[in-house]
């Protein structure tokens, strides 16, 4: 833990933005932010690296991602990157990084969450956002398993919307995600929509060496790749 001092008026702690959300601040420490850092960069290297992506529309997103696994398209999953080349495999570490923050998120109900129990992670998706980027509400469904979705933060801290699971409307709840921070959105969450408002450039610990914010969402498939 880093940051805001344990026990203060001001501590971030443990929280439930919705039945089903869990955040954990502060779930990984300076190193093991280093260490997820290092690996993005090593992820992001061609072939199959970061790359912008079309949208089916015609736009650009704001933000540029790298897929491990299965590479993510407007709106599919395939075994290609945008360069041609196969998608990276997705790392064990990270799976084993997934399953620990399922089990620490839910703990005592980790069994009536759907999926979580037996979360078998096999594809990711790493976003950078540099200063200006953002992410539309939208629901993450195109795997095909109901299981948990792990999302970890780097860098700048943002606000993220968190909104309800019928609508790209009201109700939502706008949460602050800083560096390390862990949220699982699984069981009645899981096809909630969300997205991410802005950025909050600067905020990141110089210390971490990355300008702009990552994001890491650990995904179970669902298409037995
Ligand atoms: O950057 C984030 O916190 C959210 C990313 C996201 O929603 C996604 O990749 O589907
Ligand atoms: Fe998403």
């Amino acid at each position: 833990m880093f940051g805001d001092p344990g026990g203060s008026p001001g501590a971030r702690e443990r929280s439930e933005p919705a039945p089903g959300a869990v955040l954990l601040p502060g779930w990984l420490d300076l190193d093991a932010q280093r260490r997820l850092v290092a690996a993005c960069r090593e992820w992001a290297r061609p072939p199959a690296g970061l790359h912008a992506v079309r949208m089916p529309t015609g736009g650009m997103m704001s933000v540029r991602m790298v897929s491990l696994g299965l590479h993510w398209y407007p709106y599919g999953y395939r075994e290609v990157a945008e360069d041609g080349a196969p998608v990276k495999p997705f790392p064990r570490l990270l799976g084993d990084l997934a399953r620990r923050a399922v089990a620490e998120a839910y703990g005592a109900a980790l069994g009536e969450v759907a999926g979580a129990a037996s979360y078998a992670p096999d594809i990711a998706i790493v976003n950078h956002y540099a200063h200006g980027a953002k992410m539309g509400l939208h629901q993450d469904r195109d795997e095909r398993a109901d299981a948990p979705v792990v999302s970890l933060s780097l860098g700048d801290g943002c606000v993220f919307r968190l909104g309800n699971t019928e609508t790209r409307t009201r109700p939502w709840t706008d949460l602050e995600l800083r560096s390390g921070d862990l949220l699982v959105f699984g069981g009645p969450a899981r096809f909630a929509y969300h997205g991410v408002v802005r950025t909050l450039p600067g905020t990141a610990d110089p210390a971490l060496g990355l300008l702009g914010r990552l994001n890491i969402t650990v995904r179970e498939s669902g298409l037995g790749a």
